[in-house]
């Protein structure tokens, strides 16, 4: 289970997060929406450990995150895919990928190696092609594959269709799907896209000035809610 207790995070003096208060049981898909900039993607880096200044508390299966470096964080079962992809342009794809190994704990057991070339097969042809060469799909798919290389037990993914062509985008949302009801990885996922957060996700919080304004099960996520939280 992971837990955020009055989680606050900030740039300079500005506060981004004003104290978020979140439990998520293990092997569930949580949607964080919301509009533009109301603090989806610090809540992230919050999490992972990547803010200058965060207070409150943060909890995996019981054992406090929030005292811990990033790569601490990753050990204990945090992956992260980054708004924007964060693949290295001038590495080759195989590099990108061993670069999500470098995340693991020692001596690690469960390893989704294998699945990684299953669920995007396109990598494994294109493993020495460098990853700035790939279309945005792809690049999200890369994205993906270096997450699940550090063998997490979460993975954050932030806006992971954005900007991709449809019929990537497809591969990639049931690729994400599988990850969680096939291999049990909890995720949290920040989506614009609400019918894919829809038929993904089992809960969703709504944020709004770096607050939680509203949550429940997916169920609730009524076209109501949707208008007032969100621009559609
Ligand atoms: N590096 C930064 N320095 C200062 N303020 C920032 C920085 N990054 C974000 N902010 C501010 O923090 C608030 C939350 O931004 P954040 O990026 O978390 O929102 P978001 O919900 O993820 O938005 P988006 O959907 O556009 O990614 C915004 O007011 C934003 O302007």
């Amino acid at each position: 289970m992971l837990e955020l207790k009055n989680l606050e995070a900030y740039y300079g003096n500005s506060r981004a997060l004003q104290g978020v208060n979140l439990t998520l049981e293990t092997g569930k898909f949580l949607a964080v929406l919301g509009r533009n900039g109301v603090g989806k993607t610090t809540l992230f880096k919050a999490i992972l450990g990547l803010m200058d200044r965060c207070g409150g508390e943060i909890a995996l299966s019981g054992k406090r995150l929030d005292p811990l470096p990033t790569f601490k964080r990753a050990h204990a079962g945090l992956g992260y895919v980054p708004q924007g992809r964060g693949i290295i342009p001038t590495f080759t794809v195989r590099e990108n990928l061993k670069l999500g190994t470098f995340a693991r704990s020692g001596g690690d057991k469960h390893s989704y190696d294998d699945l990684v070339f299953e669920i995007f097969p396109v990598l494994g042809e294109f493993l020495d092609r460098q990853g700035g060469n790939l279309s945005g799909g792809q690049q999200q798919q890369l994205a993906i594959g270096r997450a699940l290389l550090t063998n997490p037990k979460i993975i954050l993914l932030d806006e992971p269709t954005e900007g991709i062509q449809p019929n990537i985008v497809e591969q990639i949302e049931e690729a994400i799907i599988k990850l969680n009801k096939a291999h049990g990885i909890t995720i949290i996922l920040v989506e614009q896209d609400i019918e894919f957060a829809r038929r993904a996700s089992d809960s969703f919080v709504i944020m709004e000035k770096g607050r939680v304004v509203a949550e429940g099960p997916v169920k609730n996520l009524t076209d109501n809610l949707m208008h007032k939280h969100m621009a559609v």
